[in-house]
């Protein structure tokens, strides 16, 4: 028996700063959607455990027992699958790539060995997880451990620009000029697509500066994305990954091709925004 799960990709519509732990951790406010584009874990059973990653984005991702997707199994405490990860998104990029596989196989594994998803939800594995096993809409914030639910949000479409290389997460962290910056506001109800990217534009991805500090070419992402006409353009997460909104499906999909005959070497794609868990 296979058994199948999606791993979308998180996007941080805002992504607010509002402190830090003594451990170092940052104390975040961010609105957390998922896009209908994104990796495949397929797990099946076997003696011990084995990865293989396939695809298209599958080079450079680790196959040993750092892939993100093996410290999900060995979390869960199984003895044997075959697991295989297709990897489309590309990996140190913003949109919870390692995460949102984490999630998935903790889905997929924990019916395959008939076990209970792990008390901590994943987050021992990476702050992204527990957002990601949830894998729809919400208010994150903790350090990503407190998942509070919001407001339906209008039909949404997303184009999701990464012009390549890896951004490490750390050093943007570490790059921040200010810790404690002014908390994100209730997120609005009832609002249509091109007035909740207006709302949207009045609150910030505080990792944005010094993501550009790190990779500048985010600067020609965002330029990119908002010369093709969308609601919004902005940094997903600790970037590279930039996305911009859209109020309908063609929109979105004119966009892209846009874009990738502007920069055929930049990765692209594009989606609905929904629930995937
Ligand atoms: C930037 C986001 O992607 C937004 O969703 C997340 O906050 C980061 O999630 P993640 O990549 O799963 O983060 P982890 O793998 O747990 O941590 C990577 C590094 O990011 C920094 N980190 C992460 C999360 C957080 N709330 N504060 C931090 O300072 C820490 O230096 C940590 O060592
Ligand atoms: N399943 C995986 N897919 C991709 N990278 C992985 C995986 N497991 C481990 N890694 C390693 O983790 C690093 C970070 O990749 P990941 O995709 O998790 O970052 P990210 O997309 O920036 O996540 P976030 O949005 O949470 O910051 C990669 O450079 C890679 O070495």
């Amino acid at each position: 028996m296979a058994i199948e799960a999606f791993a979308p990709a998180k996007v941080n519509l805002t992504l607010h700063v509002t402190g830090q732990r003594a451990d170092g951790y940052h104390l975040l406010e961010s609105l957390v959607v998922f896009v209908g584009v994104g990796d495949r874990i397929t797990v099946s059973e076997a003696a011990d455990l084995r990865l293989a990653v396939t695809g298209p984005r599958a080079e450079g991702v680790p196959t040993g027992p750092e892939n993100l997707v093996l410290k999900a199994a060995s979390l869960l405490g199984g003895v044997g699958a075959q697991i295989v990860l297709d990897k489309h998104l590309p990996a140190a990029a913003g949109i919870g790539g390692g995460s949102s596989d984490a999630a998935a196989t903790l889905r997929a594994l924990s019916q395959l060995w008939n076990l209970d998803l792990p008390a901590d939800n994943g987050l021992s594995l990476g702050a992204d997880v527990p957002v990601c096993l949830r894998a729809a809409p919400c208010l994150m914030s903790g350090v990503g451990e407190v998942l509070t639910e919001v407001p339906v949000l209008p039909p949404l479409w997303m184009v999701l620009v990464n012009p390549g290389g890896e951004v490490p997460t750390p050093a943007v962290f570490k790059g921040l000029a200010r810790k404690d910056n002014p908390p994100m506001a209730p997120v609005p109800a009832g609002l249509d697509a091109p007035a909740f990217a207006a709302w949207l534009s009045t609150q910030r991805n505080d990792l944005e500066p010094p993501a550009r500090a790190v990779a500048p070419v985010i600067t020609d992402v965002l330029d990119a994305i908002a010369g093709a006409g969308a609601l919004l353009a902005r940094m997903s997460g600790s970037g590279a990954t930039c996305f911009g909104l859209y109020a309908d499906a063609e929109s979105a999909a004119c966009a892209a091709a846009q874009i990738k005959e502007k920069a055929p070497a930049w990765w692209v794609d594009h989606g609905a925004l929904g629930s995937f868990s």
